[in-house]
């Protein structure tokens, strides 16, 4: 049984493909008010539910975190990936509805439509106190021009404004194909009329419009903030709404919320809603549907394709990752389990096709499946780098479209403290993954069962001392490949059985003289 706990209101019809789907348990609680948080697989969250350390701590099974709308930053990502948790997201259910809201706020905000409503209900009339500007031919200056930003751009326009942007990571292009104005951040500050900012909160976000940057806008600048509270630095806002600079400001983000203690609420000129942009129907629908779908992909054993600490990855690309994935597994358990000894570096190269496909997951599949002969956590590809980083093991990833006598391989190199080991690995359509070199040792092997790595000296006999040894223990050999650098020299032998080897079958193999090293292997 699968179980997920929905924790802040999500649309129970969006819902519907877990709901759909066998051996789930979806249960509908706060996390304040569940005593049993260890039994669930998955937590769904909206905004409201701060998914800190702590309470990951008290959810040892949790697998994924999945967040029905955009940001993230209610969730501590750096701990989920360090726990080997998967953050999801729904980036676009819903942006439209959060494009719509800042643009009726933007409308409401300079023709007076709160306070005027508030008036009118107070059963007065005052018109020429509400006398607002039209904003055809106005300039909007537009921060962040992702998937919100650019829907709003194309709302202003059909307005008749002029929409400047500033995005540090917009192109010329894409700026001519949307039809805005890309702009360096002083020069939107110095010309927009309307400033609406649309960036994730982050640590160069923080603030962005402060003390320093709203004394660069035009007097009677109207700023908007519909993305995360804090964007905006709240005291600057005061300061400027106090002396007139800023001449309406609206808010659907607060640096707290709810916001109870900033003065901001108290000036006529703000009008604000409570973290309105994503709640309506069809946002939540959206994104309730689109995490579902990304959660039923996991328990599936499928990619997840909108997580936030996992490279992204398509079906369609995952397909061309699986047989080189299962090969960089079995690279990685095989050499921990060989080389017996801590680790300083892994280095890790991509040859012919294999340099095509998303080498950045492979790698880390293969870190993970590393380190889990080592550590009795859960590691996975969400937390192997961080995970070998924090022990000081360096990986670095090679690219080739060269290729060495295989149409595509693997090589892993691990630099351990005492020695240097490497594995070469291909995969063969409709055949399997092969090993086809250890420590430079030409071989051919299907790495996978109960496996005993020999390496010896290369005289007449070895292989028959081998024999018999299984033999009088009763084993039987089911594959054996031997390998040589030259006539004479050290050779290895790689020979899998139907059972595991125990300790005193390897001791005796280890006592024949010729015999160097013997290492039992399970993959
Ligand atoms: N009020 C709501 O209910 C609500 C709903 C949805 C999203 N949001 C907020 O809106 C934000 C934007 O959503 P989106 O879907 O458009 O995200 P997005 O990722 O598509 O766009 C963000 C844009 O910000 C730009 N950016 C990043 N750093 C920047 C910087 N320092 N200066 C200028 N631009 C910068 C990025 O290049 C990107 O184009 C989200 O992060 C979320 O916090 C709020
Ligand atoms: O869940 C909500 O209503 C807020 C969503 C919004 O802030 C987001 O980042 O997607």
């Amino acid at each position: 049984m699968f179980r997920v706990l929905v924790s802040d209101p999500i649309s129970r019809d969006g819902l519907e493909p877990l709901l759909e789907a066998e051996n789930i348990e979806i249960v509908q609680k706060n996390v304040a008010e569940e005593e049993n948080l260890a039994q669930y697989d998955a937590l769904f969250v909206r905004s409201a539910t701060k998914v800190t350390e702590q309470l990951m701590n008290q959810m040892p099974n949790l697998k994924i975190i999945a967040r029905a709308g955009v940001g993230v930053d209610n969730i501590d990502v750096d701990q989920a990936t360090r726990k080997g948790i998967i953050v999801i997201n729904a980036p676009d259910g819903n942006t439209i509805s959060t494009a719509e809201h800042t643009f009726a706020m933007i409308a409401s905000l300079v023709r007076h439509i709160p306070q005027a409503n508030m008036s009118v209900k107070n059963r007065e009339w005052k018109r020429s106190s509400f006398v607002g500007s039209e904003l055809h031919g106005k300039m909007l200056g537009i921060v962040g021009l992702g998937r919100i930003g650019t829907e709003l751009a194309r709302r202003a326009k059909a307005f008749g404004m002029r929409v400047a942007v500033f995005d540090p990571f917009l192109t010329k292009e894409r700026s001519e194909k949307i039809g805005v104005e890309k702009h360096d951040f002083e020069e939107l500050l110095n010309q927009a009329d309307i400033i609406t900012v649309h960036t994730p909160l982050t640590k160069e976000t923080k603030g962005l419009l402060n003390k320093e940057t709203i004394g660069k806008t035009k007097k009677g600048v109207y700023l908007v903030n519909c993305a995360r509270g804090g964007i905006i630095d709240e005291d600057a806002l005061c300061t400027y709404l106090e002396n007139g600079h800023v001449r309406g400001v609206a808010l659907d983000v607060f640096e707290v919320e709810p916001p109870e203690h900033t003065r901001l609420l108290e000036f006529e000129q703000v009008i604000a809603t409570p973290h309105l942009g994503a709640s309506t129907k069809e946002a939540q629908l959206n994104v309730a549907y689109q995490v579902s779908k990304e959660v039923l992909l996991f328990i599936q054993g499928k990619q997840v394709t909108t997580s936030i600490n996992l490279p992204a990855m398509s079906d369609e690309a995952y397909k061309k990752v699986a047989p080189y994935d299962t090969l960089a597994q079995k690279i990685g358990s095989f050499l921990s389990q060989y080389m017996n000894q801590p680790v300083q570096s892994i280095t890790i190269e991509y040859e012919g096709t294999a340099a095509e496909i998303e080498t950045a997951y492979v790698t880390k599949s293969m870190i993970a499946s590393f380190l889990k002969q080592r550590m009795d956590i859960n590691i996975n590809t969400v937390n192997a780098g961080v995970l070998a980083r924090e022990r000081g093991i360096q990986f670095i990833e090679k690219v080739s479209d060269q290729n060495s006598g295989y149409s595509n391989s693997m090589k892993v190199t691990i630099h351990g403290e005492q020695t240097t080991s490497e594995i070469k690995g291909t995969s063969i359509p409709h055949f399997g993954e092969r090993i086809v070199s250890v420590n430079g040792f030409s071989i051919d092997f299907h790495p996978s069962g109960h496996l005993l790595y020999i390496q010896h000296t290369d005289v007449p006999g070895v292989i028959g001392n081998v024999g018999r040894i299984l033999g009088n223990h009763s084993v039987n050999i089911a594959t054996m490949q031997v390998g040589r650098k030259e006539k004479g020299g050290e050779a290895i032998m790689m020979l899998s059985f139907d059972r595991p080897l125990d300790q005193p079958i390897l001791s005796a193999l280890t006592e024949l003289d010729e015999i160097v090293f013997v290492k039992a292997i399970e993959l």
